[in-house]
């Protein structure tokens, strides 16, 4: 038996307690890296609780002694019987991006909510305890000195994403978006906000978790592909067009092909790469193009070999890609950084757009209208939605001038300052997509 004292003030415990399947005991079911019970190192997982503050728990459930603990304040007196086999605890210094949403508090599986941390994708986790199966322990890299918290397992989060899509009434099936990026096919939910049920909590892609290592670029790397993502509008071409013209001994956009015909004044290789529609389809055939499309009844595609050209001559290549696209180019060769270029708020939009004109379905010039504003704010949304979790940055469009100056340092910072980037882009002989639950669990 030993008698352990925490002096607990506003903070939590620590610590998650449960029923022993077999005993009935009240144990210590976990405790929480960098937390008050932690740092006291007098309490670990598999101790048993006999009483707190004099209170016997022997046939109490778990709920009322957590009652006992929440509403006790300054000394907490535990009498418990430790874990005799005390196994090495499992901390681990493992990163990973979030693919996901994650909100704790509206989560009813989560041992403990008030100790759950909530993370929204894109945001960087070190995994520090591994070793429950279903809830691991983590801290956002943006705040590491807070404690760890509880967050779902890479098996778990998948298996709450399967169970939701199969809890989802057939309509709602539809919104999946199924395409293919690098050859895999992926299913996105899309958007599936229902606010005030338990299931906004799992906001999903096929891996929850993709582990992710510190990268630095040295002198005599490539340099990273840049990708301007962005709802068609928004200035995403505008942009690549003034940072190019700002320096374009640096900068530079792929010369695209197509299969339409070459007008008087161009030049092969300088505007397109003229080719026919056999040797276009060819090149799609090879997998050949980053992305391609048709427009007016012909076909436009950007080649890899032409994007290689540039990031061998020492140059940065600009490229603007939809966004299903961007799976295809996240390769160890290019390690793309992909920034999203977001729509201001609307009297903004309204004001700097007076005098700009917009290419419509219709293909004519014509003036911004509220409707466009509309589809590009709707538009802009459902890209984040779908795809947030690839953004490395966002910049808001509002001046062009600051747009601008803005994406100047941002591409600087991405070339010259270490960045988190997947693990599977510097193991390059692991498979592309790898999850990290197989080398985890
Ligand atoms: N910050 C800005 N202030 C004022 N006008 C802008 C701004 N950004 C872009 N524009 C103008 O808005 C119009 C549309 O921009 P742009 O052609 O770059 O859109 P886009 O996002 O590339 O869309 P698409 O892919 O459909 O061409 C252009 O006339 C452009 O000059």
């Amino acid at each position: 038996m030993r008698i352990v004292c925490l002096v607990k003030n506003k903070q939590p415990l620590g610590a998650t307690i449960k029923r022993h399947e077999i005993t009935g005991d009240i144990i210590v079911a976990r405790v929480i890296h960098g937390g008050l019970a932690d740092r006291s190192g007098l309490l670990y997982a598999g101790d048993k609780l006999v009483e707190v503050n004099g209170f016997p728990v022997e046939g109490l459930e778990p709920e009322q002694v957590i009652q006992i603990l929440v509403h006790s304040e300054g000394t907490i007196v535990f009498k418990l019987i430790p874990i005799g086999d005390r196994s090495v605890s499992s901390h681990t210094m493992l990163f990973v991006r979030a693919m996901a949403d994650y909100w704790p508090q509206l989560d009813p599986s989560i041992p403990c909510a008030d100790a759950g941390l909530p993370f929204k994708k894109g945001e960087i986790l070190q995994i520090v305890d591994q070793s429950d199966a279903l809830w691991w322990q983590a801290r956002k890299v943006s705040n590491l000195s807070r404690c760890a918290g509880l967050i779902p397992s890479n098996h778990l989060l998948k298996r709450k994403q399967r169970e939701f899509w199969w809890s989802q009434p057939f309509m709602s099936h539809s919104c999946l978006k199924p395409f293919l990026g690098d050859g895999r096919l992926i299913s996105i939910w899309f958007s599936l906000h229902q606010n005030g049920t338990v299931d906004t909590c799992y906001h999903s892609m096929a891996a929850p978790y993709e582990e992710v290592v510190r990268y630095q670029r040295r002198l005599c790397d490539r340099h990273r592909l840049i990708v301007l993502i962005g709802p068609s509008g928004v200035g995403v071409n505008e942009l690549r067009r003034q940072l190019i013209g700002l320096n374009p001994s640096k900068f530079q956009s792929p010369v695209p092909h197509t299969t339409r015909h070459k007008k008087t004044y161009e030049e092969n290789g300088r505007e397109y790469f003229f080719v026919s529609k056999e040797t276009f389809e060819s090149l799609v055939y090879c997998h050949s193009f980053l992305e391609y499309g048709e427009y007016k009844g012909n076909l436009y595609g950007t080649s890899m070999d032409a994007v290689k050209a540039i990031l061998d001559a020492g140059k940065i290549c600009i490229v603007d890609l939809e966004p299903q696209d961007i799976t295809g180019v996240r390769t160890h060769e290019l390690k793309p950084y992909v920034i999203f270029i977001k729509p201001p708020s609307r009297s903004c939009m309204r004001q700097t757009r007076r005098n700009a004109r917009i290419i419509t379905d219709y293909f004519v010039n014509t003036k911004f209208k509220e409707e466009d504003f509309q589809e590009i704010e709707e538009s802009a949304k459902k890209m984040e939605v779908q795809f947030g979790q690839f953004f490395d940055q966002v910049v808001v469009n509002d001046s062009l001038e600051s747009a601008c100056v803005q994406l100047m340092s941002i591409v600087r910072h991405a070339q010259d300052d270490p960045q988190w980037i997947p693990a599977f882009w510097i193991c390059s002989d692991s498979p592309k997509g790898a999850e990290i639950a197989s080398s985890q669990q």
